[in-house]
């Protein structure tokens, strides 16, 4: 009776107390909003605008994209200014722009502001309690545990297989582009090779199984995402419903496969076969967890490990994989860069352009190329917080319960930020002095909490576009049409078409 009683209540405080109590604090300080619905908010405007904006193709490779996928902000950023709410649902959601503001609340606030319950809700039965989605204490406890994985020694050693898969990519697309008319769909063929790279990453020799691993754990995330399209209220994951039972049936298979591969590792260093669990990040994982130890905790060890592997999986494969799909794409449409960027890789690394670790660092036309893909392209469009307590934001407070909406996309397409070719390609921007951190460059992020994969993804992006720029030529197809959307992350609706002309090896 009284979990019943509980449910009711954290029912009634979620949906009606809690959101009443933001609205009026906040139109209290003049921040208001589109007006809301009763029980859907704002949803139903937002994915109207959004339905009629991205129904057609765009009528040339522009950039210009902001209008198209957040046609909601541009409407009411005018009407509103650059602070004001908007409800999904009944939950209201601060939109926030003030560069200020921003940098003050992910360099300052972390303590107190995190991820939501409804995020965690709709990401629980594909990654857990993992880093992504741990708050507080917990959050602290598993950055702590992750950090040493991605050191700089620890990142060297990534590279090996960065470098092998990519070397592989490259063979099968050269028998493949000789036999066909040299079309490729770069998209495709970049989630497969991040995919790989990660399995490999964090697997090492149990890479196989990893493998079959992530495809089914790619599936549960596609549930996962379609089960968030429907109501999610407290106890709402518990109901026999068609997708509950795939997701739960899903889950077991991921998590069984999970505990084969840890328990083989733990297997071969207790009969003394190897002194550590090995030098992958499960291995390093398991390393840290073993000398943070609590014997009364090993079930709850177990269950980390496995939602910090499926995390540092979904976190960091399909990220990185847009990111190189949107710098082919630029790279293709800009043939001058294109040269330009091939010309330093053969200067840097001579003729076969495989680069080293230590070369990277002076690939810096590479780099600002890249830099400018994050900025038109950041796979992030988003970064949602929300406040643990009254949290006093320059001029704002911000109580209690609210959750912040900072549009990445957005602050990366601000003329008044930018200048008047922000929607321009123009990687030479990025050659003056660094941007400072947490201002109106943040794909990953910025603070505490930003990215801990940052440095992984720009080894693993500079190294594949090296090779792939330095072994081909290519062009975007006729077939391809630009057509941005956004399903979490930005993408191109129907993949990004280029011709392929390998260069004599
Ligand atoms: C281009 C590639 C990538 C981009 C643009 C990117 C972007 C981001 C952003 C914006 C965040 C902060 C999210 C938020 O606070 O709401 C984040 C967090 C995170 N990323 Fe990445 N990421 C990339 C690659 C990676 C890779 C390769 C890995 C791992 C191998 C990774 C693992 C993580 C993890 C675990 C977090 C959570 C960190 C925390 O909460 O402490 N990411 N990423």
């Amino acid at each position: 009776m009284t979990s019943i009683l509980r449910v009711l209540y954290d029912t009634i405080s979620c949906y009606w107390l809690t959101p009443r109590r933001i609205k009026k604090i906040m139109a209290g300080q003049g921040v208001t909003g589109p007006k809301p619905r009763p029980l859907t908010g704002n949803i139903l405007e937002i994915s109207a605008m959004v339905s009629q904006s991205v129904s057609k193709d765009c009528d040339s490779v522009h950039h210009d994209i902001v209008g198209r996928l957040l046609p909601h902000y541009v409407t009411w950023s005018k009407q509103y200014g650059k602070r004001f709410i908007v409800w999904n649902g009944t939950d209201p959601r601060l939109c926030l722009t003030e560069t200020e503001l921003i940098k003050e609340l992910l360099m300052k606030h972390n303590g107190v502001s995190g991820r939501s319950w409804l995020q965690q809700q709709g990401t629980k039965s594909f990654i857990g309690r993992g880093l992504l989605m741990a708050n507080g204490q917990d959050w602290h406890h598993q950055r702590h545990l992750a950090a040493p994985a991605f050191n700089g020694e620890r990142l060297k050693g990534y590279a090996r297989h960065m470098v092998e898969c990519t070397t592989r990519l490259v063979e099968r697309l050269r028998k493949e582009v000789g036999k066909g008319g040299g079309e490729v769909e770069i998209g495709e063929e970049m989630h497969q090779l991040t995919a790989d790279i990660i399995s490999r990453t964090e697997f090492g020799s149990s890479f196989e199984k990893g493998k079959e691993l992530f495809n089914h754990l790619t599936v549960l995330q596609r549930r996962c995402a379609q089960a968030t399209r429907h109501l999610c209220f407290p106890g709402s994951r518990f109901l026999p419903s068609k997708y509950n039972r795939e997701i739960k049936s899903l889950k077991k298979e991921v998590e069984r496969l999970l505990i084969e591969i840890i328990q083989s590792r733990r297997d071969c260093a207790e009969m003394g076969r190897s002194s550590t669990h090995g030098d992958d990040l499960l291995g390093l994982l398991l390393n840290e967890m073993d000398s943070h130890k609590n014997k009364n905790n090993d079930n709850n060890n177990l269950q980390l490990i496995m939602d910090e592997c499926k995390t540092f999986f979904f976190a960091g494969h399909e990220t990185t994989a847009l990111l190189l799909t949107w710098t082919m794409m630029l790279l293709a449409d800009n043939p001058t860069w294109q040269e330009k960027v091939r010309d330093e890789i053969r200067e840097v690394c001579g003729c076969d352009g495989l680069p080293s670790v230590d070369q990277l660092s002076k690939l810096t036309s590479l780099n600002k190329v890249i830099n400018e893909s994050l900025r038109l392209y950041p796979p992030a469009t988003l970064l949602p917080r929300m406040a643990f307590e009254d949290i006093k934001l320059g001029d704002l407070i911000i109580p209690k319960g609210l959750s912040i909406w900072i549009p990445v996309l957005a602050i990366h397409h601000s003329e008044e930020l930018w200048g008047k070719d922000a929607n321009e390609f123009n990687p030479e921007r990025f050659g003056g002095k660094p941007f400072a951190p947490g201002r109106h460059f943040i794909p990953f992020a910025a603070g505490p909490r930003n990215c801990i994969g940052q440095s992984f993804a720009m080894m693993e992006a500079k190294i594949i576009l090296a090779t792939l720029i330095s072994k081909f030529n290519f062009a975007i197809s006729k077939n391809y049409r630009h057509a941005p959307i956004v399903v979490l992350t930005i993408k191109p609706k129907y993949g990004v078409q280029v011709i392929l002309k390998p260069f004599d090896s």
